[in-house]
């Protein structure tokens, strides 16, 4: 299905490019049928256009109406005056995929022509390499058909998974921000390796594998993290000194405290901009 389709990015930030990296990768689509915009940036879409060989195009020359997907991956403040500047080139049955972290299906249908296949997407930015968890929320109108063309597409960047929309923001806690925590984890791992004097050529080699090996274990075996965690904690051994230095310092609390206030942030954002507070420079 999606082998002939023509594709717009509207936004050529790093979410646009993860994903038009994955999708050139997976060979599903010729990068030629992808096309890449923004406002202002030129240099930035050339750059995207000699990585990946897609189409960069200026927003006055992208003729949305011979699309059959657009992604909207501009931030979730500049989504309103966008929608506005393209509802009148817009085709019935066209698919709008929305990657915009807050931004709720209703609110794109309300400005949009009425009937448009709309869908909420929250990727991250390891579709860079065909590894994103992403979530997908249908909109009121879309059919059938336009739902297995968005999931055939998202999984060119990874595993697919539809919720409920009223659970996209937790998912966006979890799953659209999570990559930050754990390289945010991994950058204070790397500190505290080099303040060690361990060899700094390998030491971000170690730490990746420790974290990618730790996350295939889940995969491949099936098993909690809970366990997982248990069957190297050793009595009265290492792991149980570090678990009770990070247990004691909040870690556990720190965690849950960031999925939360994530997930706060991106109702916060709808919010917002139901209110009409958008432009105020709030929303970012
Ligand atoms: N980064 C991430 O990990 C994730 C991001 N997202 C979502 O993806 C979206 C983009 O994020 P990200 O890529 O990080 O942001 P960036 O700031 O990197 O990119 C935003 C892009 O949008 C362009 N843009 C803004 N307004 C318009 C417009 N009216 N028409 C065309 N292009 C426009 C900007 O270019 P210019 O200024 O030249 O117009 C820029 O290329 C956000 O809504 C975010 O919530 C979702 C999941 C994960
Ligand atoms: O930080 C953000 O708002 C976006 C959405 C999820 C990841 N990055």
């Amino acid at each position: 299905m999606l082998e002939r389709k023509t594709i717009a990015f509207i936004g050529a930030g790093s979410m646009a490019e993860a994903m038009v990296s994955g999708i050139v990768a997976s060979e599903k689509l010729a990068p030629k049928n992808i096309f890449v915009t923004n406002r202002s940036n030129h240099h930035r879409l050339l750059e995207l256009q000699n990585i990946y060989g897609i189409t960069a195009v200026k927003r006055e020359h992208l003729n949305l109406n011979s699309m059959d997907i657009i992604v909207l991956a501009m931030k979730p403040k500049d989504v309103e005056t966008t929608l506005h500047s393209i509802k009148n080139t817009l085709k019935p049955h066209q698919l709008i995929l929305s990657v915009l972290a807050g931004i709720s299906t209703t609110f794109i249908e309300k400005n949009v022509p009425f009937g448009q296949h709309v869908i909420r997407v929250m990727p991250n930015t390891s579709s860079m390499i065909g590894e994103s968890a992403t979530a997908i929320s249908a909109g009121k109108h879309t059919s059938k058909q336009n739902i297995s063309l968005a999931i055939e597409l998202l999984q060119c960047i990874g595993e697919v998974y539809t919720i409920p929309e009223e659970k996209m923001d937790i998912f966006t806690g979890i799953a659209g921000s999570g990559p930050a925590y754990f390289y945010y984890l991994m950058e204070h791992m790397e500190k505290e390796a080099q303040r060690s004097g361990l060899n700094s050529q390998i030491i971000r080699k170690i730490i990746a594998q420790t974290v990618v090996g730790a996350a295939r274990m889940i995969q491949e075996q099936g098993t909690s993290p809970e366990i997982l965690r248990e069957n190297v904690t050793s009595p009265n051994g290492t792991t149980a000194a570090g678990l009770a230095a990070l247990k004691g310092h909040g870690g556990g609390k720190a965690i849950t405290e960031a999925i939360k206030q994530a997930a706060i942030r991106s109702k916060e954002i709808s919010l917002q901009l139901e209110k009409s507070e958008i432009g105020t420079g709030v929303i970012g």
